[in-house]
């Protein structure tokens, strides 16, 4: 299947991401969001991503004109039925998920490819209450978009061969390299990071270290470019959260209980970067730990 247009679905971190490198790529995009807010300021972070491209030397003005030329948005989720292939990047919640789904499914094409950016749900699931479990798939990005070369690409127990190759091909012509993991909670990167990020909030909220001393330790004692609590910012709260109840309520087992601090947070609204404060506080000049 010929895929040149691609709809997007939840314009926050990841979908403006997205936007970014599908454009870049060739395709025409179009994407939507439940706010004009989130729309201009995905439109506002894009542009500014691209910008600091062009400075880098890493692509031309005339690529980032040609990118941006490229990319519509709308607050009609239908006007995305046009789309040869759909990534939702909605909120890590399954009732948004399958919601949107639902509202798509009449305005659809047949040959329509859908898929989820989900980090962790049941591919498989989210399939079943569509009409095409065929055309479904996972295609997992990783954060920031522009930058990691890995895609997940996650095949529901209906995916067909047709569907898989179609997005293998776009992850090929993005330059980034696919994945292919099962569909089980957390796939494989979430099933591996996420308890440790949540390790990483056990060890804040027993008192073995504080947030400067456990990023520091895991930056400069195990080479990671992030330390667990500053990337759980950047990856935001309430998704490390989501993902942790999926981890514990698919595989049943305790060794995936969220850590009580950091649902503790998610309920302050202490979300991470995309609020302003989370383990850190980023309202200020530096980010100052929160504790
Ligand atoms: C939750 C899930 O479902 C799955 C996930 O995504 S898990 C999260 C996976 N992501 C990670 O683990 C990220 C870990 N962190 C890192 O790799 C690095 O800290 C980082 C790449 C984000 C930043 O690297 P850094 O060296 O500290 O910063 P910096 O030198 O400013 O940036 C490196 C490059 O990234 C780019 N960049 C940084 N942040 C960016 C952003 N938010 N968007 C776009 N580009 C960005 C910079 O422009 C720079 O590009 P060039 O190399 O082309 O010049
Ligand atoms: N953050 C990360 O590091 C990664 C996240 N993911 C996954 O990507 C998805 C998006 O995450 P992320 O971008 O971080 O989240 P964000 O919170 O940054 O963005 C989600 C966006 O979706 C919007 N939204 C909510 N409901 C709807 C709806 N019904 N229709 C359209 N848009 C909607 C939200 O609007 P509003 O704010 O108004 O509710 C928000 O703008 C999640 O499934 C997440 O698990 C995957 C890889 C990495």
């Amino acid at each position: 299947m010929n895929i040149e247009t691609i709809g997007i679905v939840g314009a926050g971190q990841m979908g403006n991401g997205i936007a970014h490198v599908m454009a870049l790529a060739g395709y025409e995009v179009l994407m939507t969001d439940v706010s004009q807010d989130a729309l201009d300021k995905a439109m506002e972070v894009m542009r500014r991503n691209l910008e600091r491209q062009v400075s880098r030397e890493k692509i031309s003005q005339a690529d980032m004109t040609g990118a941006l030329s490229r990319i519509d948005t709308t607050l009609s989720l239908t006007d995305l039925g046009r789309s040869d292939l759909i990534i939702e990047a909605a909120t890590e919640r399954e009732t948004v998920k399958q919601a949107i789904f639902e509202d798509l499914i009449p305005h659809l094409k047949p040959e329509t490819i859908l898929t989820s950016n989900t980090s962790s749900i049941s591919i498989t699931r989210l399939a079943s209450r569509t009409d095409r479990p065929e055309k479904f798939m996972g295609f997992h990005f990783m954060n920031p978009v522009p930058v990691m070369s890995l895609v997940e690409l996650i095949r529901g127990i209906a995916t067909d061969k047709e569907t898989y190759d179609a997005c293998l091909q776009v992850v090929e012509r993005l330059g980034k390299t696919a994945a292919s993991a099962e569909d089980f909670p957390g796939f494989i990167v979430n099933r591996i990071l996420m308890p440790m990020i949540n390790e990483a909030v056990y060890t804040l909220y027993e008192g073995v270290g504080n947030v400067r001393s456990i990023d520091q330790s895991m930056k400069l004692g195990a080479n990671h470019p992030m330390g667990p609590l500053e990337l759980a910012d950047f990856i935001g709260l309430d998704t490390c959260l989501a993902i942790m109840n999926v981890l514990h309520d698919g595989l049943a087992d305790t060794k995936y209980r969220p850590c009580p601090l950091l649902t503790k947070y998610v309920e302050a609204g202490w979300l991470g970067r995309k609020a302003g404060r989370g383990f850190y506080d980023y309202r200020g000049e530096t980010p100052e730990p929160t504790r």
